[in-house]
């Protein structure tokens, strides 16, 4: 009989942890064990049973063959806080963006014990998108002025994106520089004229926005621009699954959806 991978879904109640539990539903390799989400009853409608905090998670836990994370920094940390030990072995697919430094951190120490892939997209056309914006930065150079505009949904809560930063990433490391270092996050009043290697970021929040992406590389006279939009949350939750099925079982350490999809 087939092996079945065993699930637990800490975000379980939220949308990207709803879409990732009928999706789990779906497969017949794949099952969910418990969900961490503030709404206990809504395990009735996901399937699984949900306790509104890690404490009382720990046995589901440790017999998991994956945990997969689309929460928020504060209940991701409490959860590698609570149970770093218990998920020693058991593999962390990490979806939540807005994560500061001390989180950063922790999952890093947490890929000691654990195989951990963390993303700040799922999507297969993104994590494309990464690599020809460290191409074209590269080849373009600071000649061409680069603005980075993400659309996302009126309830997202952190700014700018996380996949609009690994695009900035991607760009710096095309660069050879620290993003850090020429970061921008929109501008108003006088800022002055724009000096050579800044990269802009600009966020638009609205309605029901999926996500969308534009990475501009503006020229004097021309504009290269490389962009990605995504229709629907199912495209995250089934590049998790992937991830999931792949990182189960492999040796701890930080690995990335550029490991899972053999883009180098
Ligand atoms: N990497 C990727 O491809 C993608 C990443 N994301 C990221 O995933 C994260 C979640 O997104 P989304 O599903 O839209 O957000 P939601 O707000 O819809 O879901 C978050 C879930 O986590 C729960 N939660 C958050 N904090 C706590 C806490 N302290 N204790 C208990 N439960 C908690 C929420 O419960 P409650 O609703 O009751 O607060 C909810 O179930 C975000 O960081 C987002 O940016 C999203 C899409 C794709
Ligand atoms: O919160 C969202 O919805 C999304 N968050 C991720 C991000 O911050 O980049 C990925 C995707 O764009 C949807």
């Amino acid at each position: 009989m087939a092996e079945i991978t065993r699930v637990v879904l800490s975000g379980a109640t939220g949308r990207m942890g709803t879409t990732l539990a009928r999706l789990v539903g779906e497969d017949d390799g794949m099952s969910l064990a418990g969900g961490i989400g503030r709404i206990p009853e809504a395990g009735c409608d996901i399937g699984c049973p949900v306790v509104a905090t890690p404490e009382t998670a720990g046995e589901w836990i440790r017999q998991a063959d994956v945990v997969i994370d689309f929460s928020s920094p504060e209940l991701l940390a409490r959860l590698l806080e609570m149970h770093g030990e218990a998920l020693a072995g058991v593999a962390l697919v990490i979806g939540t963006t807005g994560l500061g430094a001390d989180d950063q951190r922790r999952i890093d120490e947490q890929a000691r014990r654990s195989p951990v892939l963390q993303a700040a997209n799922f999507s297969v056309g993104v994590n494309v998108l990464l690599a020809l914006a460290e191409k074209a930065a590269a080849a373009l150079g600071t000649e061409y002025d680069v603005e980075i505009v993400e659309a996302h949904h009126r309830r997202k809560v952190d700014a700018p994106s996380g996949t609009a930063l690994a695009l900035g990433e991607s760009v710096a490391a095309g660069r050879s520089v620290a993003l850090a270092d020429v970061r921008v996050d929109g501008r108003s009043g006088r800022p002055g004229e724009r000096p050579v290697g800044e990269v802009g970021f600009h966020s638009v929040r609205g309605g029901d926005i999926v996500g969308e992406h534009e990475v501009m590389f503006i020229g004097e006279r021309e504009r290269v621009t490389l962009g990605h939009v995504a229709q629907d949350r199912a495209l995250f939750a089934e590049g998790a699954l992937r991830a999931a099925k792949w990182l189960a079982g492999r040796e701890p350490g930080a690995y990335s959806m550029r490991d899972v999809l053999g883009l180098g």
